[in-house]
């Protein structure tokens, strides 16, 4: 397992390249299911979930290709409508295979799951919309089975709470089902504007994308297509909040504004200055430490959970003190006793964690947790005096691309080392 080795203190400047949205490029790939044609997917970031994800859909039967950053995802056949466990628990998003296998096979064997570092991450409003689409499920020793004699029909499916994922899921079914679909109370995040465009694009029928309101009128078949993955937000916004944390001007190639929703206005306020322009996002800080801002997390537009350990990290060297809220996983603090090694100064109580801003941290060994944790360490390292050692990147790895490369293209002091 690689480890990560930081000396803080550089400022960061000159361009990053972001990769498309894990987030969306997971879901993407997926819907190639739903044709025996060829999906062609452009901005496909090479991450270890992709990968993983590609050697599911090949036990599926499906071929996946990848030219530089180009996925074809082809599923003439369905070789197999079983997705085991040791593939499903090694990445969660591959749990979203049921819903295409059942509207193109009307059957499917689907491992739960399993457990994940952050929640414990149900999948019951998943369960619940196909079943209101006339699937029978049932549980068998960690497993779904799910059939759909005849198909999937068309329903009326109300979300509880909001879920990405559910989202998602219904969407993909819903395209080959019988009549028409609506979901409400649905997620509004931009890989679910994403997913709708490639399924468009694939002939689905897809209206009220992005609002909390998605209907979709099913159609007999998908056909292939080509679609380019829209740029990965938190990427971006861990980029801004790197270079937050130590200073410097970052060109961060196809980011876009309104993929940060609150996100943007928060960072202003703490004292960055982001600028559209050419094609990117330019993001500035000068001088002064960022000022202590407070945030509470929120499904789309509000604060990103996805960015919340970043934050913190950044908030943990700010001017003052902040209140940090995580409203949507149960256990998405697992950084902070981390970023106290590195001497930050933080009161956790239940999901809120009060942050009291210090001048400079101190560099340690500390270890990631999980995804996004991982990037809160690198960015609080990136500031702190002396050196830092991240290990356990394999966290790292499952969701952003080459971030070494790019960090020491902009002037990080960052090394890959092995395992000691
Ligand atoms: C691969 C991917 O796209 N992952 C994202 C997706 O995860 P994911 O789709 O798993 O997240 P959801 O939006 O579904 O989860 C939101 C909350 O709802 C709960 N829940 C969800 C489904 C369900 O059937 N029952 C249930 O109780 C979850 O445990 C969580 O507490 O959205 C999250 C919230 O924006 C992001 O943090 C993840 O990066
Ligand atoms: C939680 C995340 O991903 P996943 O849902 O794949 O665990 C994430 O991208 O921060």
């Amino acid at each position: 397992m690689d480890r990560l080795a930081i000396i803080g203190g550089r400022e960061l400047y000159g361009e990053v390249p972001i990769a498309g949205a894990k987030n969306s490029a997971l879901k993407v790939m997926v819907a190639g299911l739903l044709t025996d044609e060829p999906l062609i997917l452009e901005e496909v970031p090479d991450l270890a979930d992709v990968r993983q994800l590609t050697t599911l859909l090949q036990n599926h039967g499906a071929s996946v290709e990848r030219e530089g950053s180009t996925l074809t995802v082809h599923a003439k056949d369905i070789a197999s409508t079983t997705a085991p466990y040791d593939i499903v628990r090694k990445m969660r998003a591959s749990f979203n295979v049921l819903g295409p296998l059942l509207a193109r096979e009307h059957e499917a064997r689907v491992s739960l799951p399993g457990g994940c570092a952050i929640g414990a991450r149900p999948v019951d409003l998943h369960l619940k919309a196909l079943e209101a689409m006339g699937a029978e499920v049932e549980l068998d020793e960690g497993y779904v089975v799910a059939r759909a004699p005849g198909g999937l029909k068309g329903a009326r499916i109300s979300f509880p709470f909001v879920s990405v994922g559910a989202t998602e899921h219904a969407m993909m079914a819903a395209t080959l089902a019988d009549g028409r679909t609506v979901l409400e109370n649905a997620a509004r995040e931009p890989e679910i504007a994403d997913l709708a465009d490639c399924l468009r694009a694939m002939g689905a029928k897809i209206d009220g994308e992005g609002t909390s309101t998605v209907t979709i009128d099913g159609v007999p078949r998908l056909h292939g297509a080509t679609h380019e993955v829209v740029a990965d937000r938190i990427e971006m916004g861990s980029y801004a909040m790197a270079v937050g944390a130590v200073g410097g001007e970052l060109f961060l190639k196809r980011g876009r504004l309104a993929l940060l929703g609150a996100a943007d206005g928060i960072l202003e306020e703490a004292g960055l200055t982001l600028k559209e322009e050419n094609g990117g996002l330019r993001v500035t800080k000068w001088g002064r430490p960022t000022r202590g801002t407070s945030v509470q997390t929120e499904p789309f537009p509000g604060f990103p959970t996805d960015l919340q350990a970043q934050y913190m990290a950044l908030m943990a060297m700010a001017d003052g003190t902040s209140t940090i809220r995580e409203t949507i996983f149960e256990n998405r603090f697992m950084h902070v006793p981390e970023l106290m090694r590195m001497g930050a100064d933080i009161h956790v109580e239940g999901r809120s964690a009060t942050v009291i801003g210090k001048r400079r941290l101190k560099g340690a060994p500390v270890m990631a947790t999980d995804l996004r944790a991982s990037m809160s360490l690198i960015i609080a390292g990136l500031s702190a005096e002396g050196q830092t050692m991240v290990s356990r990147l394999y966290h790292l790895d499952r969701g952003f691309e080459r971030l070494d490369d790019k960090l020491r293209a902009v002037g990080a002091l960052v090394e890959r080392v092995p395992e000691e």
